[in-house]
């Protein structure tokens, strides 16, 4: 029996007894890493010394050209002399979570705006995306019983990479629109060119979105038992709002036990929840601006956000981003396409990581279904050959974006859903850990994905899109999502137990 046909069914036993060899090999190794005290800005690596301006010396893609250097300098100073965003014992905490997801004890959840925008921004919209990312962490909770790790694309995702420089509409070829915090997205001269400015609205946004993210989540919204008063009004009468509220309800009655068992409703752990923010790092004077040297650790964090990924069209080993974010002592994404190398895949967490620390580096890869089931493999094995330590996450939304016969971009839910699948599948074949998902996503009820259980077609597409820029999930469809990964999430789990049995049959779970 092959081993791909083997797994589909269950490990057989000499697989589980590799799977659990690597297992643990893999955990001693962690643990020795994330006792060091080391970190990329003091590394042994042959690299010349980072400096927090070293990426200037470098090719930088993606980035705008300002048509008033004086201009700008005044924002970059205004912007250093303002307080960070965020804190570095945070971004440490979240690291250490993020080692979890690296080892198969945690799941992360990644999800927000494509792009954040100056107009879409309210109460409401942060509240909405806040309390559908809460939904998806009970489900995938449930289902995969082990933490799960909340990040927003939230509080400083605005800043856009482009596949194209200019845009042309009627014989008029304009500056492609590069997100909020760069320049405006209207067909017209003024709107496209870049304007500094935009750097402290977005700032402002940012700390606002994140102050009003940290009230719900530490000052009662978050508490656990308010889990049937999530659901969202919209989903009243949809599948996907039935199930939620099944599962809610059974939520409820473990919260119920566990009350009886001495953990009461005012326990903090049931009051609040950890929710952490990452964004793209690609606007580097903005991300300069913003970086702090952490006076308890001497090392630099970059505190626009707790999180940094490096994108698919920045990555470039000896390119301005990667220079940059080398330095930062935050934990680190890599977006990976079918493009990516597996020798380059190895050398970039190297140069980001040179003391592979456990929980630094989240590989995020986004290849749509059929390229992940040939191409993933090959990355797994040359990284762990390395024996680096990562966090494997799917992004399968970037890998599946296709023009509707109106131009409007769109992206199935059921391709979206193939290369979940197909992330699964590779890693139960692997041996190694499905840590998390990324996806572009939104509390609001837009008509932005085509497919999902309440069908959205390419005609209803135009009602309600509101993106800036990629298409994103509704709430229906994320929550429908969280449901088939927390059913995978699950067999995967029962699985790796098999001595576990259901005490009231299949029904237990989603
Ligand atoms: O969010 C990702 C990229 O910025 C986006 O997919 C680019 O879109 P484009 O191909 O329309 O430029
Ligand atoms: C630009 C993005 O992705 P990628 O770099 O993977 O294309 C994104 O996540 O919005
Ligand atoms: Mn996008």
């Amino acid at each position: 029996m092959s081993v791909t046909s083997a797994s589909l069914i269950g490990f057989t036993p000499s697989l589980l007894t590799q799977h659990r060899h690597h297992q643990r090999r893999h955990q001693r190794r962690s643990i020795i890493v994330a006792n060091s005290s080391s970190n990329a800005s003091n590394s042994s690596s042959p690299l010349p010394p980072w400096k927090i301006d070293s990426w200037k010396t470098k090719k930088a893609l993606q980035l705008p050209e300002y048509p008033d250097q004086n201009n700008l300098d005044e924002v970059l100073q205004t912007l250093t002399s303002f307080p960070p965003i965020v804190f570095a014992g945070e971004a440490r905490n979240l690291e250490d979570k993020l080692s979890q997801a690296s080892m198969g004890n945690a799941f992360l959840l990644m999800g927000g705006d494509c792009a954040e925008s100056f107009k879409e921004f309210s109460a409401n919209n942060i509240r909405d995306t806040f309390r559908v990312i809460l939904q998806m962490g009970v489900v995938l909770m449930f289902g995969a019983q082990m933490p799960v790790i909340k990040v927003g694309r939230m509080a400083g995702q605005f800043a856009k990479p482009r596949s194209d420089s200019f845009e042309e509409k009627n014989g008029v070829k304009l500056p492609s629109y590069r997100g909020d915090n760069i320049n405006g997205d209207a067909f017209d001269a003024v709107s496209r060119t870049p304007d500094p400015q935009r750097m402290v609205r977005a700032y402002c946004q940012s700390v606002a979105t994140l102050n009003l993210l940290r009230a719900f989540a530490t000052g009662g919204y978050a508490a656990m038992q308010r889990v049937n008063q999530w659901n969202l009004d919209f989903m009243e009468q949809s599948e996907q709002g039935d199930r939620y509220r099944e599962l809610a309800h059974r939520v409820d009655e473990a919260l119920g036990f566990m009350g009886c068992a001495g953990l009461t409703a005012d326990h903090p752990i049931m009051t609040t929840t950890d929710f952490w923010t990452s964004h793209e790092c690609l606007l580097l004077p903005y991300e300069q601006a913003l970086t702090r040297e952490d006076s308890t650790s001497g090392f630099y964090y970059d505190c626009s956000a707790h999180m940094l990924w490096v994108g698919e069209r920045t990555r470039q080993l000896d390119g301005a981003h990667v220079e940059f974010l080398r330095g930062l002592a935050n934990p680190l994404g890599i977006k990976a396409s079918d493009k990516m190398d597996p020798n380059e895949l190895v050398k970039l967490i190297d140069i980001l990581n040179p003391k592979n620390k456990s929980g630094r580096i989240t590989v995020i890869v986004r290849m749509g279904a059929e390229n992940m089931r040939v191409k993933l493999p090959h990355l797994i094995r040359a990284v762990r050959g390395a024996g680096q330590v990562v966090t494997w996450v799917s992004d399968p939304m970037h890998g599946n974006t296709i023009k509707a016969p109106s131009g409007l971009k769109t992206r199935p839910f059921d391709s979206i859903r193939a290369e979940l699948r197909a992330f699964f599948d590779v890693h139960e074949q692997e041996g190694s850990f499905p840590g998390g998902v990324h996806l572009e996503m939104t509390g609001q009820n837009v008509t932005e994905c085509v497919g999902g259980s309440r069908t959205i077609t390419f005609d209803d597409l135009s009602s309600r899109y509101h993106t800036h820029c990629d298409p994103r999930l509704n709430a229906s469809q994320s929550l429908e999502l969280a449901f088939a990964i927390a059913e995978r999430l699950r067999k995967r789990r029962l699985k790796s137990t098999p001595s576990l049995t259901l005490p009231f049959g299949s029904q237990l779970l989603v």
